[in-house]
């Protein structure tokens, strides 16, 4: 990049480049002939001509700048004029030319400029001064006083102006290539024309007075023309300034104004002293969905959700005490619809200009999104999501703060129930999950009706609920709940186009008790519960301490169990199943036994409950059927017509590798499949789980025979029971039972009966108990059956006495 030319004109047209030169030659000339005229002058008029050019180009220095113009007044023109006046053209145009090289200095860096603009002030000079000096000398001549002088000088001034604009514009114009109008340099060089008359003014009164006052008025007038040009300077200074700042001001206050008009946020100036809104922006009113007007009617706090009034209120108490800078409460909005927008609202204080007043800027946002968002995370965490009930967890805190408020407070005591639907799983297993989700929905919504508003009722999972009742005085009070709690469950619910009634063990415990945690009261409840449990079903029971040991108990039987198979305590009796026409031996159902070393023969209800919640009943299931098979197979060497019936329990089913199991027991005896029939319940084949329907399938192709034992107890629909692959079905013991009793001619055994044939199942009856019994089955038909009357569980080598009396009847 080479370095640009002194006398550097790329930007100039060719005809601003020649004026320029001719301009710049013509001054020269102008200023050459003016040091010449004025090297004429003696040494004095030399020095005074001097030293007023000096002085034009020092206050030349000093420009005052007119406020809102580009241009600036100068004091030079005086002591221009001034040298005009008392020593001719040549003294004027050197002062002009050096108050223009000085000013042209100032305010630019371009050489072009510098050169240029003293020329041309001295050409105009040389021409207006020259022009001015004959008209002078024509008006001494004639005659004229100093006022005509003073009138020569004004007009002198006006040409002067007109002179030196017109020639600059001329190069602006030429420069540009465009046209200048007279209005556009009248507009431009006005106060250049009102400098040019004040200075000529000044000049011609300094010049009267010089030659009436001598030297000394020059004297004194420089320091008072120096004074008056300060102090204008600053008065324009400070005009500016003023200026610069109420610019500023609007500027922020359109900037304010808009930003507060536009934001996408709510903003609002609220008075500090009674809440009315002075201005509300757009998305203010939107928020809340009312007009400007509205707002701008009422106050914040008439705006706010009358339940958090009290929180804006400690706001803004807090903000206006100076403690604290801005405020940030969230509170509900009320919408013109009547609902409530949550707003998070940031309120600062604003002073007015005297600092008197003061308002409230506030800044709203809806927050309603991330407040539903926080409600539902709250309310999943704290609830189930099936019933809506509180959750365990909620549970939890709920029962901790209770024990806390007992401890402050030793006589508001409380309950806690445990509650646990009696045949809930056959309703699940039976008629799927489905209707049992739909069952534990109405159950929840029947039992929140019958408690009061402060009772907290909770799902702590599966069909267990709990409820936790405040300021139970009597133990009474929480038994007359539970047996109302009862009463409300036998009314049937309506599940799909079926009628299903429930009951509950209920299981009940204080707060007198003592407790310290959560954790130990649904303890203690739910123990409670199995206590009702064991009383039969719809039952409820208190909590006391030897309960636990009753659970401890349970837990020490657990373990003993899990030892007993593997120590061979557990056995099999065996009853038999006769033809009811006429009472032969068809077979035998295998009923397991434990022999308990301490406590001696145990039931089947006391371990295979136990067994199904552990999962033992698998392994004690196989052993069973292997032991049943094995007992079969030495009981049939005389013939294969012997047959054996064994229980099998749904989690057995439900094992993958049950098939194999009853292949492998069959294989292993020695026996024939048709040999074998195996019960299962009617609940387990409702559940219609394909895995246990195709188990069940193999099992059958195999020619294992299926029978549903206590038939009649579930709900298995008569199209469902046509599809399903089973042989036989077995008789539900509560239903022979009632047979016997008054007016009760077995209607319902009939019906099952009529079912069975319809369905081509065979039907047996289980039970039978009394000679009466055993009579109505004969007279419906009934083929096969069992009982105490026709013989009790034996054990095995009784069993084979019985086989060895009887001749066996084949089914
Ligand atoms: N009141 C009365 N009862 C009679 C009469 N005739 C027979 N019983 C009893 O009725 C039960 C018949 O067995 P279940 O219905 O399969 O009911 C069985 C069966 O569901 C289950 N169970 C027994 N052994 C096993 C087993 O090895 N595996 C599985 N999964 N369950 C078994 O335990 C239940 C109870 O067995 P047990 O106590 O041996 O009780 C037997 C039997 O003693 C009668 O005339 N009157």
């Amino acid at each position: 990049m080479g370095s640009r030319p002194l006398i550097d004109m790329q930007d100039y047209s060719p005809a601003a480049r020649a004026y320029w030169w001719i301009v710049a030659g013509l001054g020269t000339v102008a200023i050459a002939y003016s040091l010449a005229t004025l090297a004429r002058l003696d040494n004095s008029s030399l020095i005074q001509a001097l030293v007023l050019a000096a002085i034009a180009a020092v206050v030349g220095l000093f420009p005052v700048r007119i406020p809102g113009a580009k241009t600036s007044l100068g004091g030079a023109e005086i002591f221009i004029f001034l040298a005009l006046l008392l020593y001719g053209p040549a003294a004027a145009v050197l002062a002009a030319a050096l108050e223009g090289a000085v000013g042209a200095w100032r305010t630019s860096k371009r050489a072009t400029s510098r050169i240029v603009t003293p020329s041309l002030a001295a050409i105009a000079m040389l021409i207006c001064a020259k022009a001015f000096e004959m008209s002078r000398d024509q008006l001494m001549a004639a005659g004229f006083n100093s006022g005509a002088l003073m009138g020569a000088l004004l007009v002198f001034s006006l040409v002067l102006f007109a002179a030196n604009t017109v020639l600059t514009s001329m190069l602006f114009a030429l420069k540009k290539r465009e046209a200048v109008t007279p209005f556009q340099w009248v507009v431009e060089f006005r106060w250049i024309a009102l400098a040019y008359i004040s200075g000529a003014s000044i000049a011609g009164l300094l010049y009267v007075s010089f030659q009436h006052f001598g030297l000394a008025v020059l004297l004194v007038s420089v320091p008072v023309i120096a004074m008056f040009l300060t102090t204008l300077h600053s008065y324009f200074q400070r005009m500016e300034d003023d200026e610069r700042h109420m610019s500023e001001l609007k500027e922020s206050e359109s900037r304010f104004h808009s930003a507060f008009t536009h934001a996408a946020i709510g903003m609002g100036l609220v008075s500090a002293e009674d809440g009315r809104f002075i201005q509300a922006n757009k998305a203010f009113c939107e928020m809340l969905g009312r007009p400007a007007n509205d707002l701008l009617a009422a106050n914040l706090h008439s705006l706010v959700h009358p339940d958090d009034r009290r929180i804006l209120n400690t706001a803004v108490t807090e903000l206006r005490s100076g403690a604290v800078a801005t405020v940030h409460p969230e509170v509900r909005g009320l919408h013109r619809e009547g609902h409530g927008v949550w707003m998070s609202l940031n309120i600062s204080l604003a002073r007015d200009w005297q600092f008197r007043t003061h308002n409230l800027i506030v800044q709203a946002q809806d927050i309603s999104a991330r407040r539903r968002a926080e409600a539902e995370l709250y309310h999943n965490a704290y609830h189930d999501s099936l019933t809506q009930l509180a959750n365990r967890t909620h549970f939890d805190e709920q029962l901790n703060r209770a024990i806390a408020r007992v401890k402050r407070h030793a006589e508001q005591r409380f309950a806690v129930m445990y509650l646990d639907f009696d045949r809930f799983k056959m309703v699940n297993d039976s008629l799927g999950h489905k209707a049992g989700d739909e069952l534990l929905v109405h159950l929840a919504k029947r039992l929140k009706a019958i408690l009061r508003p402060t009772d907290v009722l909770a799902r702590l999972g599966g069909d267990e609920f709990a409820l936790l009742l405040e300021d139970v005085h009597k133990e009474r009070d929480a038994a007359d709940l539970a047996e109302r709690i009862q009463r409300e469950l036998q009314k049937p619910f309506r599940l799909g186009a079926m009628d299903v009634s429930i009951s509950a063990s209920i299981g009940i415990t204080f707060s007198t008790i003592g407790y310290e945690s959560s954790d130990q009261i649904i303890r203690d409840a739910d123990i409670a519960m199995y206590k009702a449990k064991s009383k039969g079903k719809a039952q409820y029971a208190m909590f006391d301490a030897s309960l636990h040991q009753h659970v401890a108990e349970q837990l020490l039987l657990e373990s003993e169990l899990r030892r007993a198979l593997g120590a061979g305590e557990i056995y099999l009796d065996y009853q038999p199943i006769y033809t009811l026409k006429d009472k032969r031996l068809n077979g035998f159902e295998a009923l397991a036994r434990w022999r308990h070393p301490e406590r001696g023969i145990m039931e089947p209800a006391t371990f295979i409950p136990l067994a199904e919640e552990t999962g033992l009943i698998v392994p004690l299931g196989n052993w069973v059927l292997r032991e049943a098979c094995r007992q079969m197979r030495e009981w049939s060497k005389g013939g294969d017509g012997l047959r054996m019936s064994v229980n099998v329990s749904s989690l057995q089913l439900n094992d993958h590798e049950f098939v194999g199991q009853v292949q492998r027991a069959i294989a292993e005896a020695g026996i024939l499949p048709t040999q074998l029939t195996l019960e299962v319940t009617e609940s387990i084949l409702m559940n219609g789980a394909p895995e246990t329907l195709a188990a069940l399938t193999s099992l059958r192709d195999m020619g294992v025979t299926l029978s549903i034992d206590d038939f009649g107890t579930g709900y298995s629909s008569l199209s469902y029971l046509a599809k399903l692959p089973i042989d036989q079905l077995k008789v539900d013991r509560s239903f022979i039972e009632k047979m016997g009793e008054e007016g009760d001619n077995g209607e319902i055994v009939r019906a099952i009966f009529t079912l069975g044939q319809a369905l081509s199942k065979q039907v047996f009856a289980e039970g039978i108990e009394t000679a009466k019994q055993l009579s109505l089955l004969q007279e419906l038909g009934c083929e096969f059956g069992q009982g105490f009357l026709l013989s009790h569980p034996v054990n095995a080598e009784r069993a084979g006495g019985i086989l060895a009396e009887h001749a066996l009847v084949t089914a």
